[in-house]
């Protein structure tokens, strides 16, 4: 089943033309690599496809509604309970523990105050960064700070996860590490996770790969049905 499905998608920043009409489809489950050079238009993508931007034309809809036609508070509802997102610099808030960073979404969906901790623990220790929890994003290293970053977006068990290229500012084996955790997490809760990147070695963890080039999916690149070693045997490539 599709969840997340974008059709002729077409965005620019004022002359400077970053979509020219993509479609693609991600399916329940999957995990979709979109791939291409510098500028291409993935993070474009990925922010229209994640509603944090609106097409210019073309739609975008999720489990076959178009986002348009949510109001502004459905939109922002559903960022913050179907969506997770998780940038290269994990934006943590500095002032606050990393519990407290990861017990956030839930706060700002109404879950009680012990409720959100709770799952802000749980969730911490499944991305192996349980000694985190009590301390600040300051003191903790850069793959420690990404992985409670990973933590606050998949603590709603959103429907999607889309991540902009997680691993970008790790080195290799802290990113491998991160890329693992990741695509097993979402494996086991079924959610589909859209990662962007322009490493094969990150694409690898995918189930398909989807390439861009120009603002337009490349023909040759689609639907190869890539499934990376790391993705078939859950172990680092
Ligand atoms: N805020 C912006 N204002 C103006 N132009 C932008 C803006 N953001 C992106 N662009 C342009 O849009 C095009 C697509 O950019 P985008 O960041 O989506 O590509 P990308 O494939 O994610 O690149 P990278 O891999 O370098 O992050 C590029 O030509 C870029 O210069």
């Amino acid at each position: 089943m599709t969840v997340l499905e974008a059709r002729s998608v077409v965005k620019s920043y004022g002359p400077t033309p970053a979509l020219r009409g993509v479609g693609l489809e991600l399916a329940e489950g999957e995990v979709l690599a979109v791939t291409g050079p510098s500028g291409c238009g993935k993070s474009t993508l990925l922010h229209c496809l994640s509603g944090i931007l609106q097409p210019d034309s073309g739609e975008v809809r999720y489990r076959g509604r178009p986002l348009d036609a949510y109001s502004e508070a459905d939109r922002t509802r559903l960022r913050r309970t179907e969506f997770g997102v998780l940038f290269q610099f994990g934006q943590l808030v500095a002032e606050i523990s990393a519990a407290e960073n990861v017990a956030l979404p839930l706060l700002l969906t109404g879950r009680s105050r012990a409720e959100a901790r709770t799952a802000a623990r749980d969730q911490l220790d499944r991305l192996g960064v349980a000694e985190a929890a009590e301390s600040r994003p300051g003191q903790l290293s850069g793959g420690q700070q990404q992985r409670v970053a990973a933590a606050r977006a998949l603590v709603t068990e959103p429907g999607v996860l889309f991540a902009d290229e997680p691993t970008g500012a790790l080195d290799q084996l802290a990113g491998e590490k991160l890329l693992g955790e990741l695509v097993r997490t979402a494996r086991e809760r079924g959610t589909s996770v859209l990662l962007v990147t322009h490493a094969p070695v990150v694409a690898a963890y995918a189930d398909r790969e989807v390439v861009l080039h120009d603002g337009v999916v490349d023909a040759s690149g689609l639907g190869t049905g890539r499934l990376g070693a790391g993705a078939r045997t859950g172990t680092p490539l």
